[in-house]
């Protein structure tokens, strides 16, 4: 399978390391970015090839995958119209939906969404995915084995989840290393160094997440067996409880969402 990128910046820089670890050969993999030091870095770094516009010989991959933000993505494709043929194309972009993303196309509808996230960097990601009707069962093999190389897959039912992964798991790294800095805070504040405060936090998160990641129980289990009656863990979660917490995150959830919305019909309405 040949895969072309448009676009060279950090997820699709992720997902190239990921499908080079992987065993896909830097010859199978191109990349078209505007930035020159993109160009060379991925090349350097992975052998692809990198152009600065979609040649013939960009366009002449399996899939391509579209990584450019989702504000650069309506120009980014312009230059494609008229020159597709049977090419998968997996966009990446928060908010643009199927229906704008063929319109700027040209009426190319051989389309997926997918939604993955940073953690993709180290193969540990997870991505949403969700076909045009109209894609069959191998466009959709090949899309997941496109994002399998750098972690989990899941399937969702309508275009909409889409923007709900968006807002679970695509931003949801940002709310983890937010939780992070919030106890490194508290890790200093308790006088430890620098150093110190980031391994207790990080390391918590990381063990809690394994932990909650085998389990069979739900999180709400794990949490109260970490609770003693009267004892550290009720106090710290009843200030959590009186300060909202458990509720904001559900609002930041829902921002997130109705900012992928928001911004699908702000740009797909061009
Ligand atoms: N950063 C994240 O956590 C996630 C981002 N996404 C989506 O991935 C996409 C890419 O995001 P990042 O990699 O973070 O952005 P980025 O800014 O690192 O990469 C975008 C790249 O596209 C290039 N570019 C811009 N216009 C171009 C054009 N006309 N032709 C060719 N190349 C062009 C830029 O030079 C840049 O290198 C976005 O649509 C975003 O919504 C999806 C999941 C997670
Ligand atoms: O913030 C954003 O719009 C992108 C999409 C998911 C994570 N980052």
């Amino acid at each position: 399978m040949k895969i072309s990128f448009l676009g060279g910046g950090n997820m699709a820089a992720a997902l190239i390391g990921g499908l080079a670890d992987k065993g896909f050969a830097g010859a199978d993999l191109q990349v078209v970015d505007l930035q020159a030091d993109n160009r060379a870095r991925l090349t350097e770094r992975f052998g692809v090839r990198a152009v600065e516009g979609a040649d013939e010989q960009w366009l002449a991959a399996d899939v391509l995958v579209l990584a450019v933000k989702p504000q650069q993505m309506k120009a980014a494709l312009a230059p494609m119209v008229g020159r597709l043929g049977t090419q998968l194309v997996v966009s990446i972009a928060a908010g643009l939906g199927l229906d704008a993303l063929s319109r700027w196309l040209g009426g190319h509808r051989r389309l997926v969404r997918a939604m993955p996230n940073t953690p993709a960097l180290i193969g540990a990601g997870i991505t949403g995915l969700y076909a045009d009707p109209t894609v069959d069962a191998a466009g959709r093999a090949a899309a997941e084995q496109v994002l399998s190389a750098v972690g989990g897959t899941v399937w969702v039912d309508s275009e909409a989840q889409i923007d709900a992964v968006t807002a679970i798991s695509g931003s949801g790294p940002a709310y983890v290393f937010h939780f992070i800095e919030a106890l490194q805070t508290a890790g200093r504040e308790f006088g430890f160094d620098e150093a110190t405060a980031r391994r207790l936090a990080v390391e918590t998160a990381l063990g809690a997440a394994r932990l909650a990641a085998a389990a069979d129980e739900p999180a709400s289990v794990l949490r109260e067996r970490v609770t003693s009656k009267g004892g550290t863990t009720e106090a710290a979660l009843r200030t959590l409880a009186s300060a909202g917490w458990h509720d904001a995150l559900v609002a930041a959830a829902r921002a997130a969402a109705a900012r992928g919305r928001e911004l699908g019909a702000e740009l797909g309405k061009d």
